[in-house]
C-alpha cells in the first residue's frame, strides 16, 4: 500500500527514489490528516463545488473515510522537496463489494484533479494508474469512472475504454 509521509530524515531518500523511478521528485501517497494545511480542499474546488472546511470539519471527514480502510483510498501527489509543499494532484478509489461474481469487487475512480499550475506533467496519469493498480491488487474485476466527453482521450491514455452510458439524478 502507499507510504505515509516520510520523516524529514528520509524525505531526501524518498525524493531521490521518486526521481529515479519517474524523473521528478513528486511523490504519490495516501491522503493524511495534515493535508488540510497543504491545500487539499482548495485543490478539490478546482474540480467541483468544495467549500473550505475548518480543521475540525476536515478531521471529522478524514476519520469517517479512514474508517472505510482500503475500500476508500485517496491518493495525493506532493513534492516534499518544494520549499512550501502543497498537494498538487489527487484521485480517489472506492471499492464496491458485490454479491455478483461470487462476492466480486468493483473499483470506482472518483475526484481526479491536478492543480492548474501542475497540469501537463504526467501527474494525472500517475495518480490514475496507481489507483488502477491498487484496484487490481485489491481483487477488483473492473475499474469504472464517469467523465465528460472532453476527457475521453485522457482516460484512454490511462488505459480505460468507453463502455455504456452514464446516467444521474442530482439532489
Ligand atoms: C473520474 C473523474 O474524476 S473525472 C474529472 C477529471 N478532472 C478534471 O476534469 C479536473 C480538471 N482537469 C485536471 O485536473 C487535469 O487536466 C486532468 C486530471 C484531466 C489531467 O491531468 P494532467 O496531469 O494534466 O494530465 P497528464 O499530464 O498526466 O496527461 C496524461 C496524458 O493525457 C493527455 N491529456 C491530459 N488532459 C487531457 C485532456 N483534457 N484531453 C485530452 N488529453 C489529455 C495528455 O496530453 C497526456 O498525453 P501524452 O502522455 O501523450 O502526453
Amino acid at each position: 500500500m502507499e507510504s505515509t509521509s516520510p520523516e524529514p530524515s528520509t524525505a531526501a531518500a524518498a525524493a531521490a527514489a521518486a526521481v529515479a523511478e519517474t524523473g521528478c521528485s513528486v511523490q504519490i501517497r495516501r491522503l493524511e490528516a495534515t493535508d488540510h494545511e497543504k491545500g487539499f480542499v482548495a485543490l478539490l474546488s478546482q474540480l467541483s463545488a468544495c467549500p473550505d472546511l475548518t480543521a475540525s470539519e476536515f478531521a471529522a471527514c478524514f476519520a469517517d473515510l479512514a474508517a472505510l480502510g482500503d475500500d476508500h483510498v485517496i491518493l495525493v501527489a506532493e513534492d516534499p522537496t518544494a520549499p512550501e509543499s502543497r498537494i498538487l494532484a489527487t484521485g480517489c478509489l472506492f471499492v464496491e463489494r458485490k454479491f455478483l461474481r461470487g462476492g466480486g469487487k468493483v473499483g470506482h475512480v472518483e475526484d481526479v484533479v491536478v492543480d492548474a499550475a501542475a497540469r501537463g506533467r504526467g501527474l494525472g496519469l500517475r495518480v490514475v494508474r496507481r489507483l488502477v493498480e491498487i484496484a487490481k491488487e485489491a481483487g477488483c474485476y473492473k475499474v469504472i469512472l464517469d467523465c465528460t466527453p472532453e476527457l475521453r482521450a485522457y482516460y484512454a491514455k490511462c488505459g480505460f475504454v468507453e463502455k455504456g452510458v452514464q446516467m444521474a439524478i442530482y439532489f
